[in-house]
């Protein structure tokens, strides 16, 4: 029988930490807080903003949400930055991505204190992460770490595929499974949705990661027996629901869960676990630039 991990589920126990942790910060007078900046109209991005925002409701955390319009500038994108990290409540900033052209989101990055950048995309924790002394993990490949654990997925050993080499998730969740660690010591290879002989190369992996934004990318045919399928993909299709779209992930599930050992869906698998890790950053954040110290786990 193939395991579906429940994703909410796992996400659910590492909300309890970070609430365990929220009232540990709150007993010493510190009320952790995150600013969210989203300069952009995707429907998808302000969804995921408006989760972001009210996952910290439901924990206590001070939410601040700024909104700059897709045609504001990049100086006006700076001066928001630049404002929310000289703000002492505001221990966690997110810069939502992507953010439009004319813009420099890896430069506006730059400006926010590497303390309070709770994603882990400024180039001092990029380099902490790859020299493998990680401050803050990025969030969906953090989530990946937790999922597989839950799953008793023993990475030490294994040959992972990821499929994708995007800044956010592929190269740092390459970066954390090569780690001596646990949750680390993997054998990876990095493809693209045009690696030469793609198939061949994720049917040799017992951990595929999907994470090339292709909706339906990874189908059954390209999964070994008895793999680990990580779907990170979380790509809005136009469909006759209620809300106008469906949530489809890079994976093919149907075919690829025949095939599976364990298979996160979509949605219910990676994408709850990306907003509770930046909770997790979040405190985190807090406590390092408080020094009330919190137990996560
Ligand atoms: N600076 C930055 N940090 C991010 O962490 C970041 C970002 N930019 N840009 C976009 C991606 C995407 N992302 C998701 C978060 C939650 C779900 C999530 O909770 N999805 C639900 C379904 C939600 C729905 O119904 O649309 C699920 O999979 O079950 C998905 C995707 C964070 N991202």
């Amino acid at each position: 029988m193939t395991h579906v991990i429940d994703g909410n589920a796992v996400a659910d126990r590492i909300r309890d930490d970070v609430q365990n942790c929220v009232t540990a910060l709150e007993d010493e007078g510190v009320t952790p807080g995150l600013a969210t900046v989203l300069m952009s109209d995707d429907p998808a991005s302000e969804t995921y903003v408006s989760m972001k925002q009210r996952a910290c409701d439901e924990l206590g955390i001070e939410g601040i949400h700024r909104k700059l319009e897709p045609e504001a500038s990049a100086d006006d994108l700076l001066e928001t930055v630049i404002e929310l990290d000289g703000d002492p409540t505001v221990h966690g900033i997110l810069l939502q991505m992507p953010v439009p052209d004319h813009v420099d989101g890896t430069n506006a990055l730059r400006h926010v204190d590497p303390l309070k950048d709770v994603d882990g995309f400024h180039p001092e924790n990029v380099g902490r992460l790859v020299a493998g002394d990680p401050r803050y993990k990025p969030c969906t490949p953090h989530g990946i770490q937790k999922l597989l654990e839950a799953a008793d997925v023993d990475t030490d050993g294994s040959d992972v595929v990821i499929v994708g080499r995007s800044e956010i998730v592929g190269k740092p969740i390459a970066n954390l499974l090569i780690q001596k660690a646990p949750g680390g010591n993997a054998t990876v290879t990095v493809c693209h949705s045009r690696t030469n002989a793609l198939a061949e190369k994720t049917r040799q992996a017992d951990i595929v990661v999907a994470a090339a934004g292709v909706p339906e990318l990874v189908d059954g045919s390209m999964i070994g027996a008895g793999a680990v399928v990580i779907d990170v993909g979380v790509n809005r299709i136009d469909a006759e629901t209620e809300k106008g779209y469906e949530l489809v992930g890079d994976v093919e599930f149907d075919s690829a869960r025949e095939k599976a050992s364990v298979i996160t869906p979509v949605p219910g698998g990676v994408g709850p676990m990306t907003i509770a890790m930046l909770l997790y950053n979040t405190v985190a954040a807090a406590s390092i630039q408080t020094g009330v110290p919190v137990d996560l786990p």
